[in-house]
Order: C-alpha cells, then structure tokens, then sequence
C-alpha cells in the first residue's frame, strides 16, 4: 500500500469542491478504503478531499509574500474561505481565494499537542439583510477588485475570476462561511457585527463523518433494497393495472406465468426504439449546448435536439399507423414491453459500471463512490458516461423513455377506442394525454434546461438513472392513461375547466422557475435575471434570493406537484391506483429536496444556510 501523503494534523491547501479555489484546510484523517482525505476548513466546514484536491501550502505561499499589507489587513487574510469584512465582503470570490492562499498563519500557530485550531472568522457587517443592494460601495469595491486583479496570486484562479467578475455588478448578498450547525437549516450561529472572533475547536479523534460521504437511499442496505423493491414495485403495478377491480382489496394481484413475462419481438420492439432515437440525437441537427463546467473547468457539449427528436417519431408513429400497425399491441404486450425494458436497463447499468471501475477519479460523481459494489452500482459512480461525444446520462433521461411514455399514452387512447367502441377517446383520456404530451414536449423543447438539474450535475448514471429512464417513466408514468382504458371517468364541464386551470397553474410555475434559475446559472447578466437579488457564495457562484427562487427553495417542484395533481383528477376518486404519480411524486421530490439542501450545503456552506434563513419555506408557502 503507498504511504499516505498527508498526515493528521497537516496544514495543507484544500480545493473547495465544485470549483477551484483553494483554501488552507488541517488534515484530519485518511480513509483507506475511500483513499479519501478528511479535511476541516478554517470555518469549520469538514469535507472529504482526494489527494489530487489536495496541495502544499509551500507552493502557494511562494506567490504571496510580494504583497505589502497593513498588518490588520495582513490578518484579515487569514481567515475562513468565505470571511467577510466591511472590505472585503464586496471581493469577488477569486479575490477571496488569493487571499486565502496567500496566508497560512493562524493555523500553522496550531498547537499540535493539544489538537487545537484557531478559526478565526469576522460577521458580516449586514447580516440581517443578506441581499441588499451595496451600491454604496460599489467605487471601494472596484479599487479593491483592481487592486486584486494585479495581483500576482489571483492569477492562481483565473477561470473562477472571470466567471465572478461576470456576476460582481449585480445586487450582491453578504455571507458568512462559519462553522456550520449541523442541523444547518437556516439556524446560523449568533454573530456580532464587525467584530473578530477567535473560537477554538479540537480536532475530532477519528475522522468525522462528512456529508460528502452521506450515503443516500438508505446506504449500502437501503441500495440492496431500492435494487429489489423497484422493480418489484414496477411488476405490481403492471399487474394491479390489468385487474378489472384495481382496488387495494385485490391485492396481491395473480402472478402470470413465466411465458407472460418474455417476449422476443417486444424486446426487438425496444430495442429498435432505442436505436431510432439513438440515430435521431446524433444526426447533426439542432443546437450543440455547453453542460454547466465540470470541476477541472472543462464544459461538455450537448446535442439538444430532443424537439426534433419528438417531432420526427410523431410522424413516424403516425406514419406506422396509417400503414396498419396496430398500437393496441402496446396494451396487450406492456408487461412483456416492460420485462424487455428492465432487461435492457440491466445490461446499461452493469455496463456503465464496469466502465465506471477504468475511469479517471476526477470524471466520477461525488456520490456513488462508497466502495461497496451493490451501492456504487445503484447509485452510479461515472458522472457523464460518454461513448465520444455520445452523452449517455443525457441521452437516456431525456429520449427513449421519455418520449416513449407519449408513445405508450397514445396507444392507450387507441386502446380506450378500441376496448370501449369509442369513436374518440374519452375527455379524460384526451386530457392526461395532452398534459403528459405538454409536459415532454416542455422538457424537449427546453432541453438545454436539463443541463442545470442535479441529475446531469451531480449524480452518477448507474442502476437508478438507467431503470428509472428505461422503466420507471414509460411504465409507470403511464399508469393514468392505461388505468382510463378499462376505467371510464366521465368529466362534467366546470371539473373540465378546473383541471385545464389547474395544470396551466402548474406548468406557468414549473417553466417560469425552471428557465430563470437555467438562465441565471447560464448567465448572470442575462436582463431577464440580472434585475434579482443573490448572495454570492466561495465558490464563486451565486444564489438567486429573489424572483421565483425567493419564494420557495424549489419553486419548479410546487410547479410539477400542482400539475401531477391534475394529471390524477381526471381519473376520479374510485381508485388509489391513478393517484400513484401523485404520491410517488410527493416522497420523490420531498427526498430530492433534502438531497439537494445536503448538496447544496456542502458546496456554498453557509452562504447556504443564509439562503435558507431568508428563504423558508422549501415547496410550499407557509406550508413546508
Ligand atoms: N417528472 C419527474 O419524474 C421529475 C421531474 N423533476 C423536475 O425536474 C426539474 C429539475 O429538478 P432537480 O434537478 O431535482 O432540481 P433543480 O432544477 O431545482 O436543481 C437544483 C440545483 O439548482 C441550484 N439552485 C438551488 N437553489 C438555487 C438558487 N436559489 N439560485 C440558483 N441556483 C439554485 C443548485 O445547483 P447549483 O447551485 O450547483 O447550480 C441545486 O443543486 C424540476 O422542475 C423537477 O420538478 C425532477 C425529478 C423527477
Ligand atoms: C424511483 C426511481 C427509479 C427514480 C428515478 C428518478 C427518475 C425517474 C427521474 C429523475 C429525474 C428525472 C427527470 C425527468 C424524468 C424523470 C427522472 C429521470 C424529466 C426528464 C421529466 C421531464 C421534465 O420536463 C424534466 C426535463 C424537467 C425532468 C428532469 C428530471
């Protein structure tokens, strides 16, 4: 085994992940297995580093010492990554970070005997008021942002520079990086304006527990669990559907035999699907869209021609049937299509996780790195699995299962006329298909919009991705539409509006959200955004405090909540088995919003927790 580099105890410089700053960290400990460093900020903030974020303090300080300061200001520098001063709360984040690599003296003081650390933080002069205008120090903040820009050491960072200096004339919030609580929401420690503080904190005898390695899903238990219960959930469901009494009373409903389960051509049928589209979204049409900059800086390209892609299989589809095919065949054969769609995701899954074992550390997900082979194939260890430049995160999410949950809603309506003698497919046949087909044709048409989501910026492609595309979505996204085809729901006129009413609530939130915080990540300066308030966080980017994002911390999912409601209303209250989405709906997003806020909290620290101090409420106004 090598030896390891760092030692406990160590004052080395620690990049602040997502971004490349790098700031002067103690090293707390080494895990061997993860071969991941421990790692406690000067604000207290303990992350888990790999040994390539990780770099001497030597080579930083060499760049420093040039500098001539006044001693106060000398001190000031020493401070937490995102410490700020009457000064310098108004730096940009890169200036922040020269100032912290140009300094190592409080913690290099440490008293290794004892285990001690001096953090030495300063409150932020308005921290009541953490999105306030500061124009009133816009010439000061100027001098001061020149001043560092001729500074040799900022050029340590010249990426994060300019992408700050993109946002440095925008409505700036101040924050505070303190030493997080660790129920760190939106409860920030008390702190005294303008005053400097000395805490001291011991180094924790073992490595802490970080939120870096919070395993989610129940860990590696909870991964042999979601691994049986998924699709195990998805046969019930398949199975529940078909019954003539869908009801709860029914249950379990009567296992087909095996033969049921296997078709050949449903799977040729799957396959050739997936191609058509594979075939679709390299052909070179439509716009190539650059992906938000990976951690080494570098930003992805993406083929987002999903329009075309919707547009093209819509003639297609309409072409086959006026051929003679008969899409009923899709009802009759769903478990079958279902069975062949597991399969394929299997296949995909254990690809992308052989492949995922040759790939470079940097190009792996931050999750899905827990060692254990059941939990890291789950969750998905490779961040953006590509075969050249075919994207295979991005072409799964957003392709074959999504536009094949329009394809299978169709057929079901074809379905409903054929089973019921209908000449038309029912009202609210006519409209779970037309909101559903809204909603995917939303997502095509905004494609690029994806690329700011946590799927495409944080998680790995493994299992849970590869089934929830491939399955989930096309088989149980589906459940309305195939429910309505043996059950009836006839709409009066007035339940007709409120739905249509309530779905374009819905969507006007989940677009309007969607789009600013895509155009504001995209470009800060963009004038549909620039007008709102932000508080800038060490990474060097901000958060939006205002606008839809200052309403709820997740606007975009009250949005999809409002409009997975009318997708159930128009299959009435007879059954549990339509408000299947809703419910799922709820614990998906409820759980992803705490993913996120664990993320989130990682990444800005307490520009996080001041986010969430003057942002509540996280879906719902005054609700939750
Ligand atoms: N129908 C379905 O099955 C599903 C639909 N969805 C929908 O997909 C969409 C995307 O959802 P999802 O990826 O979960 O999450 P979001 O699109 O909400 O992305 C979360 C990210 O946005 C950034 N962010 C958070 N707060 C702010 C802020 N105040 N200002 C600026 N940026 C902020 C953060 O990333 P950073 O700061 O790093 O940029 C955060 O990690 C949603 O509309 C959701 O409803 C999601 C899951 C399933
Ligand atoms: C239980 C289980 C297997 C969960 C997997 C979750 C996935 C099904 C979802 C994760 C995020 C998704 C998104 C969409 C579809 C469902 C999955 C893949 C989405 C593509 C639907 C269309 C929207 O317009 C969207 C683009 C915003 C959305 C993005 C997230």
């Amino acid at each position: 085994m090598p030896p390891v580099k760092y030692q406990r105890g160590d004052t080395v410089m620690g990049r602040w992940p997502g971004s490349s700053l790098y700031y002067e960290v103690t090293v707390l400990g080494f895990d061997t297995k993860s071969q991941l460093y421990t790692v406690i900020y000067k604000d207290g903030t303990e992350l888990e580093l790999k040994e390539q974020d990780i770099k001497s303090v030597a080579g930083f300080q060499t760049r420093s010492r040039s500098r001539s300061r006044s001693p106060s200001r000398r001190r000031s520098r020493s401070r937490s990554p995102a410490r700020t001063t009457r000064r310098s709360s108004s730096r940009t984040a890169a200036a922040v970070a020269a100032a912290a690599i140009t300094e190592s003296a409080p913690s290099s003081r440490r008293d290794t005997k004892l285990r001690d650390v001096v953090e030495v933080t300063l409150s932020p002069q308005q921290k009541t008021k953490p999105a306030e205008n500061n124009s009133n120090n816009r010439h000061e903040e100027k001098e001061e942002k020149q001043k560092e820009e001729n500074n040799t050491a900022s050029k340590v960072n010249e990426k994060a520079q300019a992408q700050v200096e993109a946002e440095s004339d925008k409505n700036q919030g101040r924050y505070n990086l303190r030493r997080r609580k660790d129920d760190g929401d939106a409860k920030l420690a008390e702190t005294r304006p303008e005053q400097l503080v000395e805490k001291k904190y011991k180094i924790p005898a073992a490595p802490a527990t970080t939120l870096s390695t919070r395993l989610d899903f129940g860990g590696k238990i909870g991964a042999y669990f979601w691994l049986l219960f998924l699709p195990a959930w998805v046969l019930f469901l398949v199975l529940q559907v078909r019954q003539k009494d869908p009801s709860l009373t029914n249950f379990p409903p009567p296992l087909p035999a095996l033969e049921a389960f296997w078709d050949a051509q449903a799977l040729g049928f799957v396959i050739l699907w997936i191609l058509f589209q594979a075939l679709l979204y390299i052909l070179p049409v439509g716009k190539l869209s650059e992906g938000m900059p990976l951690t080494s800086g570098e930003r992805l390209q993406y083929r987002t021609n999903g329009f075309f892609a919707i547009v093209v299989s819509a003639v297609a589809v309409a072409a086959a049937v006026h051929q003679g095919v008969d899409l009923t065949y899709i009802h009759s054969h769903f478990l079958e299509l279902a069975t062949a769609s597991f399969l394929i995701s299997i296949f995909l899954s254990v690809y992308l996780y052989v492949r995922s074992r040759y790939t470079a550390s940097e190009e792996l997900a931050l999750g899905g790195n827990s060692g254990n082979v059941v939990y890291d194939f789950f969750k998905g260890h490779e961040l953006n699995p590509r075969i050249k430049n075919f994207d295979l995160k991005f072409f799964f999410e957003m392709r074959p299962g999504l536009i094949g949950w329009c394809l299978i809603n169709f057929a079901m309506a074809l379905a409903e006329m054929k089973l019921q003698g209908l000449d038309a497919p029912s009202n609210s046949m006519i409209l779970v298909n037309i909101f559903q087909l809204l909603y995917v044709v939303d997502g095509l048409w905004n494609e690029e919009a994806i690329l700011t989501t946590m799927d495409l910026m944080h998680d790995g492609f493994g299992f849970m991705l590869a089934f929830g595309d491939l399955v989930w979505v096309p088989f149980t996204y589906t459940m309305q539409a195939y429910y309505l085809v043996t059950h009836p729901n006839p709409l009066s006129l007035p339940a007709l509006t409120g739905i249509i009413i309530l779905k374009l609530v819905g969507f006007y939130i989940f677009r309007k959200s969607n789009s600013e915080k895509n155009a504001f990540r995209r470009n800060p300066l963009d004038p549909k955004v620039s007008h709102l308030k932000t508080i800038r966080t060490a990474t060097g980017k901000s958060l939006l405090v205002s606008g839809w994002w200052g309403v709820v911390r997740h606007p975009n999912y009250l949005g999809d909540l409002i409009m997975a409601l009318a997708w159930s209303l128009p299959c009435g209250f007879s059954h549990l088995l339509p408000w299947y989405y809703m419910i799922y709906f709820i614990i998906l997003l409820v759980h992803r919003d705490s993913r996120d806020m664990s993320e989130c909290r990682r990444k800005y620290g307490s520009a996080w927790d001041e986010y969430c101090r003057t942002v509540r409420y996280r879906i719902i106004p005054r609700v939750y």
